[in-house]
């Protein structure tokens, strides 16, 4: 059984066109699936369809095989780090034990892990006024893991910061949804942050699933010469005309 499964899905915003028509995708347990396309193809409709946000206008969105929203654990990290601006970094990542109950010990000590983790130990008690970009976004990772969800749902997470960072970021991520076996989601506008980060790419244009591409061996390896092959793949799915010096 597939973890999370499109099946031809549609989607219209109501009194406007379709956005996303005919999606069929499965994701497997443990799988990091990178979502590329251009600006308005239907990426974040996309993600909130697999949330459960939105509901499907055509076909289904299943989740561990029930209708999305089901019971599955899920976090979500938006393109804006979205921290609430007078809580500090520690409560910011208990936040969502916080909307549910009192955090208790495991909240803590599952807390302080994660900020170990992302290297935020010594910004705990911090505000998210007081932190770099980069530390922001580590802060709003650590607090969509909190709940150990099994569906991690990032959109353009990173897209605000510099390539230093940003390379930083996208090796934690990799490692922490590796050592939980978390299946994640992932959509961004960078190919090459794509065929970094994917075990698969899927290309989205106008809406429609056009390829999804395996990223295998040396193709995941940056400055290799699969990993370029693999860009150019999918830039050339993406329509992208390669342009001469
Ligand atoms: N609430 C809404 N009501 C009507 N149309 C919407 C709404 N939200 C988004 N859209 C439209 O749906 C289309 C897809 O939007 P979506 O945000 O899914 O695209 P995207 O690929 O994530 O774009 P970007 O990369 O710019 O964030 C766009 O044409 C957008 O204008």
């Amino acid at each position: 059984m597939s973890f999370l499964r499109f099946e031809s899905v549609g989607f219209a915003y109501p009194g406007h066109g379709p956005v996303v028509q005919g999606v069929d995708l499965s994701l497997a347990t443990g799988e990091v699936h990178c979502l590329v396309g251009r600006s308005g193809c239907g990426k974040t409709s996309l993600l909130k369809l697999a949330a459960g946000l939105l509901a499907p206008t055509q076909g289904r969105v299943l989740l561990e095989g029930v209708p999305s929203p089901g019971g599955t654990p899920l976090g979500f990290v938006f393109q804006a780090p979205t921290l609430l601006d007078w809580l500090s970094v520690n409560d910011n990542v208990l936040l969502p034990a916080s909307l549910q109950r009192r955090p208790g010990a495991q909240d803590r000590a599952a807390c302080a892990a994660l900020l170990s983790q992302l290297g935020l130990t010594a910004y705990a008690d911090r505000y998210p006024r007081q932190l770099s970009g980069g530390q922001q976004s580590r802060t709003a990772l650590a607090r969509a893991l909190l709940l150990q969800p099994h569906l991690l749902l990032l959109d353009e997470p990173f897209a605000s910061l510099d390539a230093i960072t940003r390379e930083e970021l996208q090796r934690d991520l990799l490692r922490l949804a590796r050592s939980r076996g978390t299946t994640v989601l992932f959509v961004t506008h960078d190919i090459g942050e794509a065929v970094f980060l994917g075990d698969r790419v899927s290309v989205l244009a106008g809406g429609c699933l056009v390829r999804t591409f395996a990223i295998e061996g040396d193709a995941r390896v940056r400055d290799s010469g699969a990993f370029g092959a693999a860009c150019a793949r999918v830039r050339e799915a993406l329509g992208m005309q390669e342009v001469p010096a």
